[in-house]
């Protein structure tokens, strides 16, 4: 039961890489129908004790020890961070992303757990102070640091990384009639194993190719070209490499492309899939597609969704 003084907030969902961006783009996608597809943390109250309850449609693919858990950790991290002894709180988790899924779960996390933390004790740190928190916390589950989920989840929209710029990452414009089909097929790929397997160098072509065709879309958004931003998604870094993990991307991406849907790509580090849909009516049809085809278990998850313009939040008490 909430009390009078708990505190609601809410962090999105996230796909990074956007096939043509690796670790430089980023998305924040909420469904269409309104509901919440991202990760809720409440505010109890104080205590003697820092507390977690875990509760949520993933709460079983959560570590077993709460001290594991990247709300623990973003909590002590935050104190750090602020250099001074902080009230104990009792927190609760609603867990809704699954894990090792590609869809930002840990970033989702740590952005709802910071931003509380941040928003609860009169707002210490400033937005980009909080999102340089938030990204060397994800940096300790994924190996490295990048943004590409953590800026999207944050802030919202469409996000693309400014290396060495004080800005850190800047919104693109997006399309607002495309629709983005999430498929999560209910398996686990850690994004750890998913970073194993990429190359530690790339030739001068493929790297004058990813620049190329990065520049190409975001070229393409700013100038309203919708088919040429659609072509340029392609992935040179990490699909080659992760093909092997994901064998039902390249069959699937043909059978979709065969009815018109834009492009099909990895989700960050897999195994979920993103679809990019002209419009809701073809959105519907390749949700049945992907639910049919690639969801696998119970866990599994397909949301049409648009670009969430809003990132973390606080929600209504
Ligand atoms: N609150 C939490 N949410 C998600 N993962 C958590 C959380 N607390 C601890 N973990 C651990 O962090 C790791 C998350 O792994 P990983 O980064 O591969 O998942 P992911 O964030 O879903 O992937 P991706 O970034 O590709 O979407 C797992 O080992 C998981 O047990
Ligand atoms: N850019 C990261 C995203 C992880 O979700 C990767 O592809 O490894």
């Amino acid at each position: 039961m909430q009390s009078h003084s708990t505190k609601r907030y809410y962090a999105p969902a996230s796909t990074g890489n956007l096939s043509v961006g690796f670790d430089l783009l980023g998305a924040a996608f909420e469904p269409v129908d309104g509901s919440l597809l991202g990760d809720e943390l409440l505010i109890l109250g104080e205590a003697a004790e820092l507390s977690l309850q875990l509760s949520g449609r993933y709460v079983h693919q959560l570590p077993a020890a709460t001290e594991d858990n990247l709300v623990f950790k973003a909590f002590y991290a935050f104190e750090q961070a602020l250099g001074k002894p902080l009230p104990r709180l009792r927190l609760q988790l609603n867990k809704q992303l699954p894990v090792g899924s590609g869809l930002g779960s840990s970033a989702c996390s740590i952005v709802v757990a910071f931003y509380a933390f941040n928003d609860y004790f009169g707002q210490p740190f400033s937005q980009s102070e909080l999102l340089q928190l938030m990204a060397v916390a994800e940096g300790g589950v994924s190996g490295s640091v990048h943004y590409d989920n953590v800026a999207p989840s944050y802030y919202g929209g469409l996000q693309l990384m400014l290396p060495d710029s004080a800005q850190i990452c800047r919104s693109l414009p997006w399309f607002e009639h495309w629709r983005v089909v999430l498929c999560y097929p209910g398996t686990v790929l850690s994004t750890k194993a998913a970073r194993a397997v990429l190359p530690q160098q790339l030739s001068l072509t493929d790297s004058i190719a990813f620049a190329g065709m990065l520049s190409r879309f975001v070229s393409a958004l700013y100038a309203g070209d919708e088919q040429d931003a659609a072509a340029a998604l392609q992935d040179r870094v990490a699909e080659p490499a992760r093909q092997s993990l994901m064998p039902e991307l390249l069959p699937l991406r043909t059978a979709l492309s065969e009815q018109g849907v834009l492009h099909l790509g990895i989700s960050g580090a897999g195994p979920t899939v993103f679809a990019l849909c002209r419009d809701d009516a073809q959105a519907a049809t390749t949700a049945a597609y992907l639910n049919t085809h690639y969801a696998k278990n119970q866990d599994a998850l397909t949301a049409i969704c648009r670009l969430a313009p809003q990132g973390a939040r606080a929600l209504a008490e």
